[in-house]
């Protein structure tokens, strides 16, 4: 998919390298705003909702013979409900999977008690990991170095970035860190596939972002959208089908909308959206599917990834 912008697809000369970075962060970071900095596409939703954000792999990065796959640890908050201690405890079993560990701080609201509280589960992980201070566009750069100070007074970090994700400012050298500290090996996603995966995922995202647009507070924000279908046709245009799964059959008239227009206004511009950024014609079929209650349901949060909290 080269007409988005990215780096090169092909790895440099060279043995290459790849491994997994936990991107953490309580709600709001700037974690999909900086992944998709990093990524060099739109792949993560970036939304005024907080928590949004559900699917494992955020995006991959590609810098020279590196891949670098960056996972998805849903934000760290106070969990509520079943799903939301499920999301938590997958956080933190994502981050001791990975091969390196990224902790975003929004810098301009500092260090408050869920930073404290991560960097008191981050002091036991033995990985390499960097300590990413986001926003500072927004503060001055003394009140930045005292935060700084402050974080890695309580744990050590192997780096210390200073970046603005929304202007890019300092995600180069992001990008190029992780690149070099994921470990040699052989490329986990083959190209096309590195190609395809995230406009897939893209695909659904701005689907999402759509339809959350439009419906605000009427629909949960546990319903999601998938790919089911992507078809390159040959007069250059893209067939794509997906899915929205709502818990509920009265979630499901909402999205459609009284004669289907709800559904048609997400569509058009959601359609708008992907043709654009893929620079081709999209036609988009959308079907709306009642899965009940998955928000509970244990083997969804397997399809997710997600782990079953013990005793949760
Ligand atoms: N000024 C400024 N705003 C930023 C920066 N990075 C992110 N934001 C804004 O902060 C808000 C949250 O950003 P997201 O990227 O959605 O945060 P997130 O951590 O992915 O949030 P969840 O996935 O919902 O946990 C958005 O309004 C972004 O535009 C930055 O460097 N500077």
């Amino acid at each position: 998919m080269d007409r988005v912008a990215r780096a090169p697809l092909t790895p440099l000369e060279g043995p290459t390298r790849c491994g997994f970075v936990a991107l953490l962060g309580a709600p709001n970071a700037g974690k999909s705003t900086l992944t998709n900095q990093l990524v060099g596409t739109k792949v993560s939703i970036v939304s005024h909702k907080v928590q949004t954000t559900r699917s494992i792999v955020r995006g991959i990065a590609l810098d020279g013979a590196a891949q670098v796959v960056l996972v998805d640890t849903p934000g760290i908050f106070a969990p509520k409900r079943r799903l939301e201690r499920a999301m938590v405890s997958s956080a933190w079993t994502h981050a001791a999977d990975a091969d390196v560990i990224a902790l975003l701080v929004d810098a301009n609201r500092g260090l408050d008690e869920d930073i404290e509280a991560l960097l008191g589960q981050l002091k036991d992980i033995r990985k390499p990991r960097a300590l990413i201070l986001n926003k500072i566009d927004l503060i001055r750069r003394d009140s930045l170095l005292a935060l700084a100070a402050a974080i890695t007074e309580q744990v050590p970090f192997d780096r210390v970035f200073m970046v603005s994700a929304l202007t890019g400012d300092g995600v180069e050298d992001v990008r190029r860190w992780f690149a070099e500290t994921v470990p040699p090996g052989p490329w986990l996603y083959p190209e096309d596939q590195v190609s395809d995966a995230p406009m897939r995922m893209l695909a659904a995202e701005i689907t999402r972002e759509k339809m959350f647009l439009r419906l605000h507070d009427e629909l949960p924000y546990r319903s999601t959208v998938e790919t089911e279908s992507w078809k390159e046709l040959r007069n250059g245009s893209v067939r794509i089908e997906q899915t929205i799964f709502v818990e509920r059959e009265s979630q499901r008239k909402i999205v459609l909308g009284k004669g289907g227009n709800t559904i048609k206004t997400i569509s058009t511009e959601s359609r708008k959206e992907i043709s654009e950024i893929i620079e081709q014609p999209v036609h988009l079929f959308l079907f709306v599917k009642v899965r009940e209650s998955w928000a509970d349901d244990p083997e969804r949060y397997r399809e997710m990834g997600l782990e079953f909290p013990k005793g949760g």
